[in-house]
């Protein structure tokens, strides 16, 4: 069993998005252990994406993500971070396949709809940072 940080980004809560993302979740067989709605602000973001900060887009990413509540979630599963990235979808939005949660929902390489951890060891410090455990 391993377990993964997802977030659900400003866009997937303004555009009632939340309901079809969660059942694609579950359909996979992965279980929802926790979840929790969230305002963040600038200082968890410059944390979460410290590894962009000096990205010219940066700015644009924190107003987008300070626009409206998050909800992030613990998911559980076998193989649970590298088959949330599958079913995630690539980053940029031109790559992100049909079929995916990307591929399928994201308006641009910004709104794109969902974080999901990219190895273990960041799943957990991000469930740490989001979750405190
Ligand atoms: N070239 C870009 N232009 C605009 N926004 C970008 C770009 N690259 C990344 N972003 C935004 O920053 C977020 C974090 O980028 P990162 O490179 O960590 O991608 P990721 O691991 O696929 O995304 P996330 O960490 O949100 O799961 C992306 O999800 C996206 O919202």
């Amino acid at each position: 069993m391993e377990r993964t940080y997802i977030m659900l980004k400003p866009d997937a809560i303004t555009r009632k998005l939340a309901g079809r993302i969660i059942d694609r979740i579950e359909a996979k067989g992965y279980r929802i252990a926790d979840i929790r709605v969230m305002n963040l602000d600038q200082d968890i973001l410059r944390e979460h994406y410290a590894h962009i900060a000096d990205k010219p887009f940066f700015p644009d990413l924190v107003s987008y993500m300070t626009s409206g509540p998050v909800w992030g979630m613990i998911v559980e599963g076998d193989n649970a971070v590298q088959g949330m990235r599958i079913l995630i979808g690539a980053t940029k939005f031109e790559d992100a396949a049909a079929g995916t949660i990307r591929g399928d929902y994201a308006k641009s390489t910004t709104e794109n709809v969902i974080h999901g951890s990219d190895s273990t060891e960041n799943a957990e410090i991000e469930i740490k940072r989001f979750f405190g455990r």
